[in-house]
């Protein structure tokens, strides 16, 4: 757990073990404090480096402990953070991999700390709705001050070895044996006063502006993470750094902790991070795994199509150094993409070079563009993201089976085209895998893997590597039209477009659905993806435009309720931030500033006395449940039909593609934490107002659920009871 072993020259090492991150257990701080005690008490010993097993020092707090009572978990880590650091033999942290949450807190305590250049510190406490109590908000700020230290504790980024030297949080960085480098520095300060080293005992430095900057801080927080508490908790206990003496500090610090431990947020928020971890570990209902089938090494890619999401995907497979041929159908699309390309490359150099990379031109994997599909013929995996047209897509596939290898996989960016079909056309479709990038591609950390019925295990396994490689999370989800993530989606929005007919205003929606949490309100969301795309879908497919039935009833699909409001406002060209114009009005074509539109006001008007739509109040409360709950209604026909097979799939997948709040840790996290009971008395109660949107029917797993007395969301899947699964 955590070793002393002694060490010429007086310095004893103590090695942290708690694979695989060396998080801090209560047993390995147990016996990192029993570790500190014998040295401490040991005359041989004038010195002490703290570092961690296998070339990581420590990443936090044993999360999984956190659900622990209290009085189980042993030794506190603040009080061996005072420990360490009212210890008058030097302690020296030897920082290589990570130090995170109470790991960088240990290191706080330490009165020197070395990293190695690829190490990385952090306070993500707020990630997993608490705060750095065990000092951190305390220490931090009387290291680098406060404004640097309200950026890590409200974000909890992890800041790179050369930065966290620059900010001052680390003595030195080395490129090699860090731990001796740290005996080095422990040798030499031996016998040196060590008060300026022990953090607790500083002064904070406050710029005269002090609260402005923790206001300034609170607003930019209450903005960015609406509804979550955490943020806001870490911006308090930093203002007790600044007003308050070291103990008083750690006193609201503790507070501020219990207070955060009694909301639901910390335990969704940590749902959330393991969720993410486990929908990596995929099982098939054949049994096979991710522990069962091995993935093909993929060295060399292609990608089709240099679009939006194909600049993306170029820049995400460069960012993963596995060179990449890409290629467009003519020369001017040749030009435009490339450059494109380009310039996306060059501004993640720059932001590798701002982290204190060296070399950071050499640390991309080469892009070729080509024309050529014969230059497709040696890779290992193409990536189609032409646009979302079945018959284009089919001519690609087709092609791609004569020129590729056979040993190549060959997957297709789509949001929801059938993968079958497009599999069908090929000499290969048990190779053939949908992955569904969100934009910007380079950026968003979901790939919605879609199997196919043709699907191997192998392709699977493959597809599943490729996103690990890529720094994504990778989500195994079935084959049905727009998979889960717009499949809900579609709804979530098609019942914000009724209540306003029924008489809300989009803005009005909008700030309801964003105070919950969500990054963007579905009017804004719809402006900024152009409604022009919904539109050519739907008039493909014959719901509006010239394959519509003539005598279609205007506000009436088949038996369910359909609103042509977006079709005409696609007919007067509101096409959203695109045209200036769309559910709100911007500054000009392409301006970013949503301004409610007193021309829309007019146009509702009409429309709602042409189809005899009689306006009434429509509470906050509505908005989010109607919204929300058809959503979750469908995550639950979802799991019922076997297109994702647990429900923590759906929460990952709208935590990080449709910027779902984490603080409520998902749909189907939420769904539980509000109460089924309650989520299905509600659906029903909306479906009796509205028997014509069918969506709001509960579905049937909902109600089987319920009516097995609501077992807790790690049961749900026991009781799918043997579903026909599209795994
Ligand atoms: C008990 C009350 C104490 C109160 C004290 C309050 C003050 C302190 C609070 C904290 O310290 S909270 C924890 C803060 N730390 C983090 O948030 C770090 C989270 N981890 C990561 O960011 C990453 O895991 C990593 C360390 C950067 C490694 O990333 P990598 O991509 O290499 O691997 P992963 O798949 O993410 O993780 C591997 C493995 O390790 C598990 N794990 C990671 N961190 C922790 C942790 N802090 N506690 C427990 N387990 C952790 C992770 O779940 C993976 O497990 P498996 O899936 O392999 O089983």
């Amino acid at each position: 757990m955590a070793t002393f072993r002694h060490i010429c020259d007086s310095v004893a090492v103590i090695t942290l073990s708690n694979p695989p991150v060396n998080a801090l257990s209560s047993a390995l701080i147990q016996a990192l404090q029993k570790a500190l005690g014998e040295a401490i008490r040991d005359s041989a010993v004038e010195a002490i480096v703290i570092c961690g097993d296998k070339g990581k020092f420590c990443a936090g707090a044993d999360i999984r402990e956190f659900n622990k009572p209290s009085q189980k978990r042993g030794p506190h880590l603040l009080l061996l953070t005072d420990l360490i650091e009212s210890n008058k033999k030097p302690v020296v942290a030897a920082i290589e991999g990570v130090a995170l949450g109470g790991g960088l807190e240990l290191a706080l305590g330490c009165h020197y700390r070395v990293a190695h250049v690829q190490a990385r510190v952090g306070l993500p406490e707020v990630l997993l709705g608490i705060l750095p109590a065990a000092s951190g908000t305390q220490r931090l700020p009387r290291l680098i001050g406060i404004a640097a230290a309200l950026t890590l504790i409200t974000t909890g980024k992890y800041v790179p070895a050369r930065e966290a030297l620059k900010l001052g949080i680390v003595d030195k960085v080395v490129g090699e044996n860090t731990v001796d480098e740290a005996i080095r520095l422990a040798k030499k300060v031996i016998g040196q006063p060590l008060g300026s080293r022990q953090l607790s005992t500083l002064p904070v430095q406050c710029p005269p502006n002090v609260e402005a900057l923790l206001a300034e801080a609170m607003v930019k927080v209450k903005k960015q993470f609406r509804g979550a508490q955490s943020p806001q908790a870490c911006i308090e206990a930093v203002r007790a750094a600044v007003h308050l003496p070291y103990t008083e500090g750690i006193k609201k610090e503790q507070e501020l902790y219990q207070f955060l431990n009694a909301t639901h947020e910390p335990r969704a928020q940590q749902y959330a991070f393991f969720a993410e971890r486990e929908v990596a570990k995929w099982t098939l209902p054949s049994g096979a795994s991710w522990k069962t089938v091995s993935p093909q090494p993929i060295h060399t890619a292609a990608v089709i199509g240099l679009g939006t999401m194909g600049r993306g995907i170029v820049t995400s497979l460069a960012k993963a150094k596995i060179p990449v041929v890409a290629l467009e159908q003519d020369k001017r699309q040749l030009d435009i993409g490339s450059k494109a390309v380009m310039s996306l490359l060059d501004r993640e150099i720059l932001k590798m070079e701002q982290l204190g990379h060296t070399e950071a031109t050499n640390s991309l994997g080469p892009v070729r563009f080509t024309l050529d599909y014969d230059e497709l013929k040696d890779v290992d995996i193409v990536i189609e993201a032409v646009f979302e047209n079945m018959a284009l897509k089919k001519d690609i596939f087709r092609r791609l089976s004569v020129v590729c290898k056979p040993e190549a996989f060959l997957c297709t960016n789509t949001s929801g085209l059938n993968i079958d079909e497009i599999a069908s056309v090929t000499n290969r479709p048990q190779m053939v895998i949908g992955t569904h990038f969100f934009s910007p591609a380079h950026i968003m950390k979901l790939l919605e893997v879609v199997r196919g019925c043709y699907t191997s295990s192998t392709t699977i396994s493959t597809a599943m590597r490729l996103a690990k490689m890529l720094g994504k999370i990778g989500v195994l989800v079935g084959n049905c039209p727009s998979f889960v993530g717009n499949r809900l989606m579609r709804l979530y929005v098609e019942q914000a477009v009724f209540l306003v007919e029924e008489g809300s205003k989009p803005e009005e929606i909008d700030l309801a659905l964003e105070d919950f949490g969500l990054a963007m309100g579905p009017f804004r969301m719809m402006d900024l993806a152009g409604l022009d795309i919904g539109w050519k879908a739907r008039t493909e497919i014959g719901l509006t435009g010239p394959k519509l039935p003539i005598g279609t009833p205007a506000r009436q699909r088949g038996s369910k309720r359909y609103s042509p409001l977006p079709d005409i406002l696609c007919e007067q060209g509101r096409f959203g931030q695109k045209s200036g114009q769309g559910w709100y009005k911007y500054e000009k074509s392409g301006g970013r500033n949503a301004m409610p539109d007193p021309w829309l006001y007019n146009f509702l008007s009409e429309y709602r006395c042409i189809h005899n739509l009689k306006t009434r109040n429509i509470t906050q409360e509505e908005v989010i449940e109607r919204c929300l709950y058809i959503l979750i209604n469908q995550g639950f026909k979802v799991l019922e039909e076997g297109i994702a097979s647990d429900p923590k799939d759906i929460d990952v997948i709208y935590n990080n593609g449709y910027g779902w709040p984490k603080h409520t840790g998902g749909p189907m996290y939420y769904a539980s934490l509000v109460g089924l009971p309650v989520v299905l008395t509600k659906l029903e109660k909306y479906y009796e107002d509205n028997p014509d949107i069918l969506d709001l029917k509960p579905s049937n797993f909902l109600k089987k659920l319920v009516a097995s007395g609501t077992p807790p969301l790690k049961e749900w899947r026991s009781h799918l009871g043997s579903q026909s699964s599209k795994l």
